[in-house]
């Protein structure tokens, strides 16, 4: 669904990928990992189109992603940031309707079936209490959930999410992720998601992505334990992960 050929990206003098080579297929649940400030962010915003900055090629379903209208692009793909979303005066069924703009007709009116996806999207974050409500009046992970609920609208066959369980609490981050796995495996859909928490990726993902240096490392969950990538990159003299990561396997 998505490959990256050659692909290389970074800041003035600073390479933060390098020649990478990989794909995420789809009905495949990828959780991208790295250290602070490794390139999790800025790749994915490449990906999503929104930085154009680089070098090789960003395939999506075949086609290049330079070569793909900004309406094509997001009936592609759906992609939900970290950035803290408040619209006063909206309501949330409204921010989620966003997600439908690319399928409504040319004056964006909404028909029975987009409405209908607007509700089910709302309901598989379990917001459907929130519906009528304005997202400045409503708690962080709240929002967040809403958001992810206008990627849903959106019903793309690619989802990019830039660290979408950080405002959860554990039981609906790992509700979250379980949805985004579902996603994944029952609607084949691609989804990739960028990540601080090592025990959801080694729990409920197909794959792992670990920005190391330059390099992107992209092995299924079992492959990266046995790869010792994690253990060099994320222990410190207070930390061990050996134990972590084996007690995570499914
Ligand atoms: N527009 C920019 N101009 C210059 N440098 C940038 C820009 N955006 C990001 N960077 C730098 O690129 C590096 C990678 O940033 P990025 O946000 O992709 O990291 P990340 O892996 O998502 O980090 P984190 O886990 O902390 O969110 C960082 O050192 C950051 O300071």
């Amino acid at each position: 669904m998505i490959h990256l050929k050659d692909f290389s990206i970074g800041f003035g003098s600073r390479t933060l990928l390098d020649k990478v080579n990989t794909s995420f297929g789809k009905g495949e649940l990828t959780a991208l990992i790295g250290r602070n400030g490794s390139g999790k962010s800025t790749l994915l915003r490449a990906i999503a189109g929104l930085n154009r900055q680089y070098s090789g090629d960003i395939i999506l379903d075949g086609k290049d992603i330079r070569t793909l209208s900004p309406g094509g692009l997001a009936k592609s793909l759906a992609f939900v940031t970290t950035e803290r979303t408040r619209i006063p005066n909206l309501r949330c069924e409204d921010v989620v309707a966003i997600g439908r703009a690319p399928y409504t007709n040319w004056i964006g009116r909404m028909q029975d079936i987009d409405r209908n996806i607007v509700s089910d999207a709302i309901r598989s974050v379990g917001m459907e209490g929130y519906a009528g409500r304005t997202m400045d009046t409503m708690s962080d992970g709240e929002c967040q959930r809403i958001m992810i609920a206008r990627a849903l609208a959106q019903d793309t066959p690619v989802m990019l999410l830039d660290e979408p369980t950080s405002f959860l609490d554990m039981p609906n981050r790992y509700e979250l992720v379980s949805l985004l796995r579902t996603l994944a495996h029952k609607k084949a859909k691609c989804v990739l998601f960028s990540t601080h928490e090592l025990d959801v990726a080694l729990r409920m993902c197909d794959s792992i992505a670990l920005v190391d240096n330059g390099a992107l490392h992209h092995l299924s969950v079992t492959d990266m334990v046995k790869s010792g990538h994690i253990q060099r990159l994320f222990s410190s003299p207070d930390l061990s992960f050996e134990e972590l990561l084996w007690q995570n396997r499914k």
